[in-house]
């Protein structure tokens, strides 16, 4: 037996296809070696060409299977995906509130690449006056980036003002993903730290469509270092390394936008760091 196991908690939905959602955050975590429970909080029928249909979990299951997790487990940082709607989120906040689950990674998910919504435009007001301010790190791609802000984001430029606008609105990390194509030939992405510093992490941009999942894989990614106690800067950096190794040394699963390889190793890493 592993004495003293890292643990994390993904709360998102699941995507049965299995590149996105809960099904990719516990991949990337088990591939990062920590272990990790989930709060299943929605449920989506979908595959690599779209979502079909989703039900958001009842408050009481939702309340459960945070109590059972709390309960038993010793969460060292957890992330929140896919949050449906007001209710979903509002269940969400009060758990997050009850429990002591160590650093949020809050990937404010709201539409799938396939134009899906995965979160009802009333509950945006919810996670930005709710989720937000409880978070560690905000991963807004650039679209909920722009719903966040209520900028439009046509340059690397206006990825710092939205940052700066959303660590305005009392968001202590904010790292803003560029996977949207903004910048030719690579894949940018900001951070600004709480201390006020800020970088870019970059990598070559894969001309691809294996791309579903990207979003929960780097914030799952951030999780488990954060677990294991890295500085926030360490872990977004290893995030990013690990989500740009997964894209670029793709598998092929399905017919539309596919999963990533969750298998593909960092460069230079070795199995025990
Ligand atoms: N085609 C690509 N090539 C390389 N990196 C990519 C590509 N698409 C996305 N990324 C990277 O994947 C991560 C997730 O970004 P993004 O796709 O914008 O998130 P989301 O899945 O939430 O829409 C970011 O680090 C981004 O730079
Ligand atoms: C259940 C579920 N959660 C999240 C997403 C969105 O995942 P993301 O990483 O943003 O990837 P794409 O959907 O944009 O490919 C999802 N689809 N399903």
């Amino acid at each position: 037996m592993v004495n003293g196991t890292v643990q994390t908690l993904t709360i998102a939905g699941t995507d049965s296809g299995g590149g996105a959602g809960v099904m990719a955050d516990i991949k990337t975590m088990q591939e990062r070696h920590v272990f990790s429970a989930a709060v299943v909080v929605a449920v989506t029928a979908q595959n690599t060409l779209g979502v079909a249909d989703f039900m958001a979990m009842p408050k009481k299951m939702i309340d459960e299977q945070f109590k059972s997790v709390a309960e038993d487990l010793k969460i060292r940082a957890a992330k929140t995906g896919m949050l449906a709607d007001v209710p979903t989120v509002e269940a969400v906040v009060e758990n997050l509130k009850k429990y002591d689950l160590g650093p949020l990674t809050v990937d404010p998910v709201m539409i799938a690449k396939g134009g899906a919504r995965l979160l009802s435009e009333d509950a945006i007001q919810t996670v930005k006056t709710e989720l937000l301010p409880l978070a560690t790190i905000l991963t807004p791609n650039l679209p909920e980036a722009e719903e966040l802000t209520g900028m439009q984001i046509k340059s690397e430029d206006d990825m710092k003002t939205a940052a700066q606008k959303l660590q305005d609105m009392g968001v202590k990390n904010v790292l803003v993903k560029g996977g949207h194509n903004i910048s030719e030939g690579k894949s940018s992405d900001f951070v600004l730290l709480e201390d006020g510093n800020s970088f870019w992490v970059t990598s070559p941009r894969v001309d691809t469509n294996r791309t579903h999942g990207t979003g929960d894989t780097l914030s799952s990614c951030i999780t488990a270092e954060l677990a294991k106690g890295k500085s926030v800067e360490d872990a977004i950096r290893i995030g990013k390394r690990y989500v740009s190794a997964t894209i670029a040394d793709g598998i092929q699963v399905g017919h539309g936008h596919g999963p990533l390889n969750h298998w593909a190793k960092i460069e230079g890493e070795n199995d025990d760091d």
